[in-house]
Order: structure tokens, then C-alpha cells, then sequence
């Protein structure tokens, strides 16, 4: 039975660490608060960030990480990815020399711009076939409900997706693998802030066109980040890109679309965060994509507009005033 460390046990970590005992990997849960994982252990519920969800009877967990990662061939890295660098420098001495090092975090580092997956290869010291990333439209909450959704898994070495893939293959989760570690990162981490922006529209009263707008227009942003980056165009079109960015800016369940429909009823961004009691990552992310796509030369009109609203005091109405009085071009999904 394949030995799981799954770091960080918040919705996701925990949603996620639920799939992966449901297909059979013995696996071990680090919570940072002892309290998280006693509840885990005796009464299989994580009430602070999956209430209601009972977890499988063989998913453990832990509040010492050198526990969690003893033996462990896979490790579930579920932070907050402002947080990754400094936690897996302390991790980093117990995770095994072959073991497999999985992102499920949707972030770009700030002052580095770095994705996850570059943090994870500089502090932890592995080579890029050993970093997986899973990303997609996976909302924590459906997943631990059991609803039928399907993810991506995208590592360098295809022979180690797979093995990820077979470990997280359930009859409510299907995984597929991808050799685009940068496209599919960058479409998980550039969705939260194009969900800010629908979330800010909806919080301004506007309908499904306007959001339908930020939609198109925040995936062709996106792809053209990416495509500079070095990722594959399609990738944008495949449950990275489009699936993930759909079920992030329709769902009331999503923490940025919520968190940027607050912007968009006149809350600050102070009063958004004292409400916020879970990662809104595009909230800080924004700031470190528009740096990665001014470094490189790529305009990002919409992710401009969120940093303005969220961190330059901007009033969500002048910036839409300046998106659409942008000059007139032919349409490019690039
Ligand atoms: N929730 C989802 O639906 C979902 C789905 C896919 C991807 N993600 C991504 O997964 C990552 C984790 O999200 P989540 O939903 O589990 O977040 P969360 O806010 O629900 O939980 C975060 C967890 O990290 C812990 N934490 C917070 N600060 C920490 C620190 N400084 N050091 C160590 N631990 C810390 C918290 O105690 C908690 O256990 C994010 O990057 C998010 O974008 C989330
Ligand atoms: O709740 P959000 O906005 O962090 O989004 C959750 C997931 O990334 C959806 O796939």
C-alpha cells in the first residue's frame, strides 16, 4: 500500500487526502493545530474546514510532521503558497530521497514570481521529475461530497503522474496526467484573480455578460502569459485553464469570487480580510503575476485592474470605466 504525508489540513488538503484514501493509499494528515487531528482521528471530521464531511475511518492524521512523513513515497504539499518556501524548509530533511513531491497549491510567489513547483525544486533541492502538480475544477467541497469531477496531474516524468494518477483514481474523481507543469500551474493560479474580478462584477450588480467577458477575456490573458512562459496554448482550453476557471467564477462556493464580490459592494480590502477566514490566494497573487507578466513584456489588462482595486485604493468603477475605454483591436485568444 503506497504511504501518503499530506501537508496542510485545510478544505483542500483534507478534500484531497479523502480521495486518496478512498483509492486505497494508507495516509497521513499533518494539521498544525493538534486539536484538527484529534477530531480527525476520533470523530473522522475536520469541523473547522469540512464540516458535516465524514471522513474514510483509514485516513489519519497527525500534528507532527516527521510523523507524517516518515516512509511517505507521496507528499501532499496543501499550504498557502506564500507560506510554502519557509514550511518546506523545515519539512525538507524528512521527506524521503525517491519521494514524489505533489503541489496542490493554485499561487505565484511573491518577490520571486516563482510557481509552486520552482519554490518546491529551490528549497526542497529535487530535480523537476520528482515535482507533480494536481490542479483543475475542483472545488473541496463537491469533491468531499462525492460529486463527479475529473483534475489534472502534471509532472515532467510521465511514469510518475501515472503512479499519482492510479493513487488518486476514484469513482468521484478522475485524474488525467499532463507533461504542461507550467501552463497548468499558471492556469490554476491566474483563475483566482480573474474570479476576483467576476466576484467584484457580481458585487457591482452586473450580469452573466459582464462576467462572461472577464471569463474569455481573463483566459486569453492567461494563455498569453503562459505561451511566454513557455506553456502549451491548449492547456488553456483543458481542465487547467478553462475547467478551472469556470467552476471558480461561477461558484458561490469559491473563496476568491466571494472574497471579490465584498470588493465589489464597497468593502476594503481590510474589511474583505477580517471576513476571510480561508486563503483567497488571488488576493496576493495578483501582485506577483502582473510582476511575472511585466518581466516579460505581456500586458494583463484585467489582473492590472484587480491589483489596482485590491492593493492601489482604486475604485472598482474607474477601473472598469478604464478597461473598456481601452483602444479598440481585433479579437486574439492569445
Ligand atoms: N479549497 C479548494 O477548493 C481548493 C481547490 C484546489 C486548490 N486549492 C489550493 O490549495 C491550497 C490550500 O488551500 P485550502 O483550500 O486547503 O486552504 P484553507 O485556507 O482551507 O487551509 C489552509 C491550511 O493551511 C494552514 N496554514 C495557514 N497558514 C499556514 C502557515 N503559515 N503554515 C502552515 N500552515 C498554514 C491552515 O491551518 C489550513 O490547514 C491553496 O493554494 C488553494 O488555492 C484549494
Ligand atoms: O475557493 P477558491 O477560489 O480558492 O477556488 C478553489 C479551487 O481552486 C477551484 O478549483
Amino acid at each position: 500500500m503506497t504511504k501518503v504525508a499530506v501537508l496542510g489540513s485545510g478544505s483542500w488538503g483534507t478534500a484531497y487526502a479523502k480521495v486518496l484514501a478512498d483509492a486505497g493509499s494508507e495516509v497521513l494528515l499533518w494539521a498544525r493545530r493538534p486539536e484538527v487531528a484529534t477530531s480527525v482521528n476520533r470523530y473522522q471530521e475536520n469541523p473547522d474546514y469540512l464540516p458535516g464531511v465524514t471522513l474514510p475511518i483509514t485516513l489519519k492524521a497527525t500534528a507532527d510532521y516527521r510523523q507524517a512523513l516518515d516512509g511517505a513515497r507521496i507528499v501532499v504539499l496543501a499550504i498557502p503558497s506564500q507560506t510554502l518556501r519557509e514550511n518546506l524548509a523545515d519539512w525538507r530533511d524528512f521527506i524521503g530521497p525517491d519521494a514524489t513531491l505533489v503541489s496542490l497549491m493554485k499561487g505565484i510567489e511573491l518577490g520571486t514570481t516563482m510557481r509552486m513547483s520552482q519554490v518546491i525544486a529551490e528549497v526542497g533541492g529535487v530535480g523537476d521529475e520528482r515535482i507533480a502538480v494536481v490542479t483543475g475544477p475542483n472545488l473541496a467541497r463537491e469533491i468531499a461530497g462525492e460529486q463527479p469531477a475529473a483534475t489534472v496531474i502534471a509532472c515532467a516524468d510521465h511514469d510518475r503522474a501515472v503512479e499519482l494518477q492510479q493513487a488518486s483514481q476514484t469513482a468521484y474523481f478522475r485524474p488525467y496526467t499532463h507533461t504542461d507543469v507550467v501552463g497548468c500551474e499558471l492556469g490554476g493560479a491566474v483563475k483566482n484573480v480573474i474570479a476576483l474580478a467576476c466576484g467584484i462584477a457580481e458585487g457591482m450588480g452586473f450580469g452573466d455578460n459582464t462576467k462572461a467577458t472577464l471569463m474569455t477575456r481573463g483566459l486569453a490573458e492567461t494563455s498569453r502569459l503562459g505561451v511566454a512562459l513557455g506553456a502549451q496554448r491548449g492547456t488553456f482550453s483543458g481542465l487547467a485553464g478553462l475547467g478551472d476557471l469556470a467552476a471558480t467564477c461561477t461558484s458561490p462556493l469559491s473563496r476568491n469570487r466571494t472574497f471579490g464580490e465584498r470588493l465589489g459592494i464597497g468593502e476594503s480590502l481590510e474589511q474583505a480580510l477580517r471576513r476571510t477566514k480561508q486563503v483567497a490566494e488571488g488576493v496576493k497573487s495578483c501582485r506577483s503575476i502582473l510582476d511575472l507578466a511585466t518581466k516579460n513584456g505581456v500586458e494583463m489588462p484585467i489582473t492590472a485592474a484587480v491589483v489596482a482595486i485590491c492593493h492601489e485604493g482604486r475604485r472598482a468603477r474607474d477601473e472598469v470605466g478604464a478597461l473598456m475605454g481601452r483602444a479598440t483591436k481585433p479579437e486574439s485568444l492569445a
